[in-house]
């Protein structure tokens, strides 16, 4: 992950765990930062052009992670900061008495280095009787040997420390501590003049400094200082303050005031309280009572002047029974800045908290390192997640019937569904709507009211189709969107309607549709020119398509011959384009029957024409069409598979799912196994045909209750199976493809069923005979429209896929071929 997608993705339980997790690899760039930093260097390189060389790799890397890879900003910061860099303002000054000004940012490295030409500070003295300083024992004021921290830009306050810099300083004070600790002296020996460098301490550290006179004042500022590496000079002063102080001099620490302890974050002056802050508990023997002006003590809280702050203390410096004093300066800060330090920072709350949970520094137990790892490992999670009850319920009880020899005993009818085809407008809803009038699956009552509504919004016509079309925006349109169904039962079978959409835009329902279907009815629009415009739009189209979804049966329904006063020769003419059509798409005569028909009259639907008009034509009516279509031989015995067309929460089950069972069986009780999620569930209830089962068979429309499963895990599209014989995941498969476009490598859209991914055509390793299916062609360049080929897709994702599996690949809006997976 980016850093810049880190920050977005930013969490606060994520960020306690990788603070208690803490590794000191885990301070390292990851390689994604330092490839990013390359480039953004190179950018940045060229974007300076000659201007470059003024400039370091390490600042124009500062400068990237500051500004998050903005390498605009960053060639704008560089160029004000090192290129051409404006005028130096005059720092803000303490104005002191001889008139000269020293920067508000200084420190004060020792009162014995006073024969450095450097500004006093006695002017904060200058109206208390012991504030006349001997010239000797003047503490010397210098500047920060280092530049401030921190980049161009901000507040204007402290500088904040970008993270190289925290980065770079927290590697330098581990390999110091380290040096340290490998050179350390033993508990009893002495401090090192080492110890008299100034820390490069943040606000809350004391800058300590002594002075070699008998009766030296010693003045620590605290000071705003930031972590900066000493200058050759400095280290020069400050060996030679350590050249002057005594061997085993004590460290010398001032009592702090009460605003020192709040300032400084001490919260009493409870040894033990101030050895957790790392303060040598201090001596009340050795620090004395502070003084005032008038030797008398004087309030800590009273100001100097208007910059700082002072306690003065005093120590006794050895065994002589001579004292010295210590003066501690703090910056002068408003009260409402002292309040915000009263209680602890949001900072130090998580911090204490942290530092609370955490094991103790050095102890870091491989359970921490475990349990960052468990939480972030993908095993683990994966493991924890599977671990989740979704439903503590009890499993749902299975009868453990043999559900094949049940279902040959139940001698129920035989069940078909099929799709309705055309174009769109040509009265497929309407056909549909009047046959379930006719069947009084819908009352008269229910269609007048639907003609009422209908009239109301001037689509009076459409009435019938509104059986069917229920949805709003279906209604409003006048077109139907989605696959509808509906059943309706004959003597000898339960026939599922599946009214698909006629319109190009909704050709991924209509296969959706097909899909479930035995066989199909084709509506054409009679009427003149219907249908011509038929055939030049999805007439066609939807011909192919559910050839290639596998169905073999149709029956083309000639519709609205009342438009042309039921003329036979019109009905022929249709009849045998058709005819021509239809052989070409592989349909044979046998699975082919045309019925002339008035969808909107009722006529030779389920009664024949009354019509004197229509009296020519004497064969079987849509019905007895319907009838004599046998569904597809079912897979009984084959592993189940249901390919799920709607999800839905139910009082029954929060998953509760519908779709034809493809192959197989199931009864209440199964396990059943969803892909591609590979989450069980188990068969609480089953529905057949909107009727309460104890099983179901292939062939069936069922609605199953699951439980046990996160409704997370079923989508459309899924297949639900025998956990026993699971459908195989995949992201690249083979198809035997009918070309109804030019096909090449390229995009694709994929669909089976209501499964809908992304893809490409990756090769193409042959053209097939469309007869044979022999190899007439290794590895064309392209495919011809009504060719065979056999093509390799690979998909976006993995999606559950086996040989056998009818898909239909779309690009551009456009059906460009359908076939079987090999
Ligand atoms: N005269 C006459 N009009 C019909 C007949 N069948 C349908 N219509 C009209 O044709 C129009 C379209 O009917 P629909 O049933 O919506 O057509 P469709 O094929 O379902 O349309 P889509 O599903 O949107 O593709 C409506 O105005 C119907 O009244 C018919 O047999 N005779």
């Amino acid at each position: 992950m980016s850093r810049h997608q880190y920050v977005r993705n930013l969490d606060y339980q994520d960020a306690m765990d990788e603070y208690e997790g803490y590794t000191e690899e885990e301070d390292e760039l990851s390689p994604e930062d330092r490839v990013l930093l390359n480039q953004g260097t190179a950018d940045v390189q060229a974007a300076l052009g000659v201007e470059a060389s003024k400039v370091t790799v390490a600042q124009i890397e500062e400068a990237l992670w500051h500004y998050y890879y903005d390498v605009d900003k960053s060639v704008a910061y560089l160029t004000a900061k090192f290129i051409n860099p404006p005028p130096k303002a005059a720092k803000p000054a303490i104005r002191q008495p001889n008139g000269k000004s020293v920067t508000s940012s200084w420190r004060i490295v020792g009162a014995a280095a006073a024969s450095r030409p450097a500004p006093s500070v006695s002017h904060l003295f200058r109206d208390m009787p012991w504030g006349n300083i001997p010239k000797h024992r003047e503490a010397t004021l210098v500047p920060p040997p280092m530049p401030r921290g921190g980049l161009l830009g901000g507040s204007g306050t402290q500088p904040k420390l970008s993270k190289l810099q925290a980065l770079a300083a927290a590697r330098k004070k581990k390999a110091e501590e380290k040096t340290a600790d490998n050179n350390k002296p033993k508990a009893a020996e002495a401090p090192t003049g080492k110890e008299n460098v100034p820390p490069s301490a943040p606000l809350n550290k004391r800058v300590r400094f002594s002075g070699s006179a008998t009766q030296d004042r010693i003045v620590a500022i605290m000071t705003p200082a930031v972590p900066s590496q000493p200058t050759q000079s400095d280290l020069q002063q400050q060996s030679d303050v350590a050249a002057a102080t005594p061997e085993n001099e004590p460290v010398l620490k001032a009592t702090p005031s009460a605003f020192a302890r709040i300032l400084c974050g001490l919260p009493s002056d409870d040894p033990k309280a101030k050895a957790s802050m790392g303060e040598t508990p201090l001596d009340p023997s050795l620090f004395g009572e502070r003084y005032g002006p008038d030797n008398k003590g004087r309030p800590p809280e009273e100001p100097v002047d208007s910059t700082w702050w002072f306690d003065i203390h005093k120590r006794k410096r050895d065994d002589s029974g001579e004292y010295e004093e210590v003066v501690v300066l703090y910056p002068n800060l408003p009260q409402d800045a002292r309040d915000n330090f009263a209680l602890p920072s949001p900072d130090d709350i998580v911090l204490a908290a942290q530092a609370k949970a955490k094991p103790k520094a050095g102890q870091r137990t491989a359970a921490a390192q475990s349990k960052k790892k468990s939480t972030h490992s993908p095993e683990t999670v994966a493991a924890a997640v599977s671990e989740l009850k979704v439903d503590d319920a009890p499993l749902p009880k299975s009868r453990g019937l043999d559900v094949l020899s049940e279902f040959e005993k139940s001698k129920g009818k035989k069940n078909a569904s099929f799709v309705v085809v055309g174009h769109v407008d040509a009265g497929k809803s309407t056909m549909m709507g009047r046959l379930l009038l006719d069947l009084k699956v819908v009352d008269q009552r229910a269609v007048d009211k639907l003609r009422k509504e209908a009239e109301n919004i001037g689509k009076g016509s459409f009435a019938l189709a509104w059986v069917l079309d229920q949805r709003p925006e279906e209604r409003s349109r006048g077109v139907t969107i989605d696959v509808a169904s509906n059943r309706f039962e004959t003597k000898n079978t339960v026939f599922t309607i599946l009214d698909a959409p006629g319109h190009r835009d909704f050709i991924p329902n209509m296969i959706a549709g097909a899909s479930q279907a035995d066989f199909a009815i084709l509506v054409i629009d009679a009427g003149i020119g219907g249908f011509e415009s038929g055939l030049k739009g999805q007439t066609r189209e939807h011909l192919l398509l559910i050839r290639s979804m596998g169905v073999s049966r149709v029956i083309v329904a000639v519709n609205k011959l009342d438009m042309v006063a039921w003329s036979q020769e019109r009905f022929n003419e249709i009849k045998n384009q058709m005819a021509g059509f239809l052989s070409a798409a592989n349909f044979q005569d046998k699975n082919i029957s045309f019925v002339p028909v008035s969808g909107l009259h009722g006529d030779n639907l389920l009664h024949r024409s009354t019509d004197p008009a229509a009296s020519w034509y004497t064969g079987p009516t849509l019905i007895e069409e319907l009838e004599n279509s046998e569904p597809n031989a079912r897979a009984l015995t084959n592993p189940l598979r249901i390919t799920v067309s709607d999800v839905s929460r139910t009082i029954q089950s929060p998953v509760t799912v519908s779709g034809r069972i493809d192959a197989g069986s199931l009864q209440t009780g199964d396990a059943v196994m969803v892909q591609p999620s590979g989450e069980k569930a188990y068969v609480k209830s089953v529905l057949v045909d909107e009727a309460p089962a104890e099983w179901a068979v292939a062939g069936q429309n069922v609605v199953l209750h699951l439980s046990h499963i996160d409704p997370m895990h079923v989508k459309v599209g899924d297949i639900i199976c025998d956990p026993a014989n699971l459908v195989p995941r995949a992201d690249t498969f083979t198809l035997k493809a009918l070309a109804f476009d030019i096909l090449m490598p390229m995009e694709v859209e994929v669909y089976r069923g209501r499964l809908q991914v992304g893809g490409r055509i990756e090769a193409i390793p042959a053209l097939l005979d469309k007869v044979t299916g022999q190899v007439i062609k290794k590895k064309p360049k392209i495919v011809k429209p009504a060719t065979v080929a056999r093509i390799v897709v690979k998909l976006e994702a993995q999606v559950p896929l086996e040989a056998g599996q009818r898909v239909v690949l779309r690009s551009g809006g456009q059906t460009v071929a359908a076939g079987l997976l090999e």
